[in-house]
């Protein structure tokens, strides 16, 4: 269980990153942190392994404040997907993975065979393993990326916006990966984006932020979008503009929902 307890992040030059967050993450469960350019995800996500120190409030982890812990032991114990992959250019696959079970006390002959099967868990085949990751495509970086962020067996992973970069179907794979291998490990996810469709996809709940990480709306794809808090969130998800109305119409003796230009989205069972 990660929580935040009135926590805050105010830059030297003035910038209030975080004003005033307050969130508690209960274990194996994805919490998605949904919000616009500059609301404060990544700051909130970096509280957690302390790659920022709030200047205010308290981050804990099974009751334990961070700054208690040595950020070093703390960030290994972690996993962190990052966006760009993250992963080390001149390394190949399989020691870009086998990095932090290495670095852990783990023999060579183990941290190897632990990424090798890692690689398969993330659907990866064997045969990428000796490649550098400027050899693989960017979908298959970022599964590489989220192999690493397992190899130490981490309670909680921290992800921030790690499909943003590739193209939408790919994406779409990627999230299947993820809630596949959740439905299997059980971690504790917070993860960040700025993608409505993936934080309602992935989120056993989504925390949607104004500036300054303020909560405009926390709750599950299905009471937000049912229920949105305010015109902030209505804009935000779409609502507004029509993007997630959707009709029924009958065909054949069944009902089909279709979007507003018609299109067939999926059937009523
Ligand atoms: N070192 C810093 N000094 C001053 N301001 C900073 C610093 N780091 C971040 N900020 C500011 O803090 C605010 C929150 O940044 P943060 O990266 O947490 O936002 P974000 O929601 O993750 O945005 P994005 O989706 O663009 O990554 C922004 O206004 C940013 O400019």
């Amino acid at each position: 269980m990660i929580e935040f307890e009135h926590v805050a992040k105010h830059y030297p030059d003035g910038t209030v990153a975080v004003r005033d967050f307050s969130l508690t993450v209960p274990s194996h469960r994805c919490v998605v942190l949904l919000g616009s350019s500059g609301s404060g995800k990544t700051t909130l996500l970096r509280m957690v392994n302390r790659m920022v120190d709030p200047t205010g409030g308290r981050v804990l982890i099974d009751d334990a404040d961070v700054r208690d812990s040595d950020p070093v032991a703390l960030r290994r114990s972690i996993g962190y997907v990052l966006q760009s992959g993250g992963l080390l250019p001149h390394r190949t696959v399989a020691d870009n993975v086998a990095t932090v079970p290495l670095l852990t006390g783990a023999t060579r002959r183990a941290a190897r065979s632990r990424a090798l099967e890692l690689l398969g868990r993330v659907g990866l085949d064997e045969s990428l393993a000796q490649r550098y990751p400027a050899q693989l495509s960017g979908g298959q970086q970022q599964r590489v990326g989220v192999a690493r962020a397992l190899a130490a067996d981490p309670n909680i992973l921290l992800m921030d916006e790690p499909f943003g970069a590739v193209d939408p179907l790919v994406r779409r794979e990627l999230q299947d990966e993820l809630l596949r291998l959740q439905s299997d490990l059980g971690k504790t996810i917070l993860f960040v984006t700025h993608d409505v469709d993936e934080a309602f996809r992935l989120g056993d709940e989504v925390i949607v932020l104004r500036p300054q990480a303020e909560i405009a709306q926390r709750g599950t794809s299905v009471e937000i979008l049912a229920q949105p808090a305010d015109d902030f969130v209505r804009g935000f998800i779409g609502a507004d503009r029509g993007r997630r109305s959707l009709r029924l119409a009958t065909s054949g003796g069944r009902q089909v929902a279709v979007d507003l230009e018609g299109h067939a989205v999926g059937i009523l069972e």
